[in-house]
């Protein structure tokens, strides 16, 4: 790549998240002279408050869950297993500092400046820093993520959100969640499984809207038994009451509660705010998310934008994909490289997991009506059966077309978050039913289930 001296930097990232780390160790890869702002730790999102901490607390409730099947088969360990929380936090931040210095260690060698300051666009080509120095720059990569919504309703501000649970040391006795999605199913099961009792308030009429409708009504019935409360169809009117005793208001002024602990989870919105987006002229959609073309420019020539902030499928390897693809392209002589956004698998670290890939089955249906096939297996794993414990699984393949062509899989049951990986890359390569059936099941295993489907 050639360089215009003139200009202090080839690239400067707005972000040391998840994209804008990515991005800037490919530009310097490629050979390209990088500035990285950052204000807060790096990493993120993903590495401070989001995938990493959640997995480690995912982990834990899995542990424990794991403890009292133990007690159940025999071993010498107490059915109500005791969890120190703050040993649990240590070890979890211990894992993460050493996430940030991993950063720091490769920026360095990378040869990126890191700036440890907020980033505002002046136009195309300077950004400004909080200290009022200016970076001039060939092109310009946005990268500042997204932020939890809150629900425009009288006492919002006494919940906490996804950022606060990450704050808690202990199991707080009673926790209300409100939302239906990744999060409040993430959160609501980690928290019951490590002491709370735990209730979702769901504005729609079943959990997770993007899953296939009968897996989530099967994780909601292993919620019902885990002991979850899940209300549906609720409209939050309003949070009453004070810190350690909040209630929950409804449209209809039915009062629920009290609760130790409020956490929102209704989506995230896009981090936008006073990053010099009108000065540039960098244009946004109806939701407040930077429009980008399928190469990740945005309105505004040289000024890119990954991750959150587009509103892009919200996933890190989505982040990192997108920042990885644009550096290729931008400096890596690569002119089309880009994303494809199809199929993409994702988990949902619920217990047990759920883990998806391709259509749902009434995607499926609406897109190629009466071609679709639907296959399904339930059972109960084999650690489930020898503790005669009630949770199934359920595994369901959609496809399509005469040569029954697999558009969809859909995992609910222990292990789906690390089955469905190796099966995401046979769908991406359009494998079909037959493809599956010729393949030999590895026994006993719950992964045999999706060769053996009928
Ligand atoms: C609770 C939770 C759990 C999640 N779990 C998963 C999961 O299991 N798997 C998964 O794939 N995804 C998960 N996600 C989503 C994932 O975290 C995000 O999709 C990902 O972090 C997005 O990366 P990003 O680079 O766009 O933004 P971020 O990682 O949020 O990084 C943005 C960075 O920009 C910085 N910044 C903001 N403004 C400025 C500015 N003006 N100048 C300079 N820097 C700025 C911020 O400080 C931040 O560090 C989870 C999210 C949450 C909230
Ligand atoms: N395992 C993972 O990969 C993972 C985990 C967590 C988050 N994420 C990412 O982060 C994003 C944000 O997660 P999220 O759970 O906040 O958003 P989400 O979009 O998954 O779910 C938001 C939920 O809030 C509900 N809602 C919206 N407004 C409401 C209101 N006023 N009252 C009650 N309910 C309301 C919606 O109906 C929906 O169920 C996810 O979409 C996902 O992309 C991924």
């Amino acid at each position: 790549m050639s360089s215009d001296d003139s200009l202090d930097f080839d690239l400067v990232v707005l972000g040391g998240g998840s994209g804008g780390l990515a991005g800037a160790f490919r530009a310097a890869a490629h050979g390209a002279r990088v500035a990285l702002l950052e204000p807060g730790e790096l990493g993120g999102t993903c590495v401070n408050v989001g995938c990493v901490p959640k997995k480690a607390m995912w982990l834990a409730a899995e542990v424990s869950a794991h403890v009292r099947l133990a007690a159940e088969l025999g071993f010498d360990v107490p059915a109500h297993p005791a969890l120190d929380w703050p040993t649990l936090i240590a070890s979890r931040q211990r894992y993460i500092h050493g996430i940030h210095a991993s950063y720091l260690r490769r920026l360095d060698a990378a040869g990126v400046m890191l700036l440890p300051s907020r980033g505002r666009l002046l136009d195309a080509h300077t950004v400004e820093c909080a200290n009022g120095t200016r970076l001039r720059a060939a092109h310009v990569l946005l990268a500042t993520g997204s932020s939890p919504r809150r629900p425009r309703v009288p006492g919002a501000e006494l919940a906490g959100v996804s950022d606060d649970f990450f704050a808690l040391c202990e199991a707080p006795p009673r926790v209300a969640l409100v939302g239906g999605g990744y999060i409040a199913v993430e959160l609501a099961g980690v928290l019951q499984a490590l002491g709370s009792r735990v209730d979702i308030f769901a504005r729609s009429e079943r959990l997770l809207g993007h899953a296939d409708a009968e897996l989530a009504e099967a994780l909601q019935e292993n919620y019902r038994h885990q002991g979850i409360g899940m209300h549906f169809g609720y409209s939050l009117a309003a949070i009453e009451g004070e810190a350690g005793a909040l209630r929950l208001r409804d449209a209809d002024g039915e009062t629920s509660g009290h609760y130790a602990q409020v956490l929102l989870a209704v989506g995230r919105a896009a981090n936008t705010r006073g990053i010099g987006l009108e000065a540039a002229g960098v244009a946004l959609d109806a939701e407040g998310n930077i429009v980008v073309d399928a190469f990740q420019r945005s309105s505004v020539e040289h000024v890119l934008a990954v991750g959150d902030v587009t509103g892009q499928v919200t996933l890190t390897p989505v982040a990192i994909a997108a920042a990885r693809r644009a550096m290729d392209r931008v400096f890596g002589g690569q002119p089309d490289a880009k994303v494809d956004y199809a199929n993409i698998p994702s988990v949902v670290f619920a217990h047990p997991p759920l883990a998806a890939v391709g259509l749902t089955e009434a995607q499926a249906r609406e897109r190629h009506g009466d071609a679709v096939r639907v296959y399904r297996s339930t059972f109960r794993p084999m650690l489930q059966a020898l503790a005669d414990r009630p949770q199934h699984s359920l595994f369901k393949l959609v496809c399509t077309g005469a040569e029954r062509r697999v558009v969809g899989l859909h995992l609910l049951g222990e292990g789906a978050d690390e089955i469905l990986q190796g099966f995401a890359v046979a769908l991406k390569k359009g494998i079909t039913l037959d493809d599956l059936h010729a393949t030999m099941a590895i026994h006993p295993t719950s992964a045999e289930e999706v060769v053996l489907m009928r």
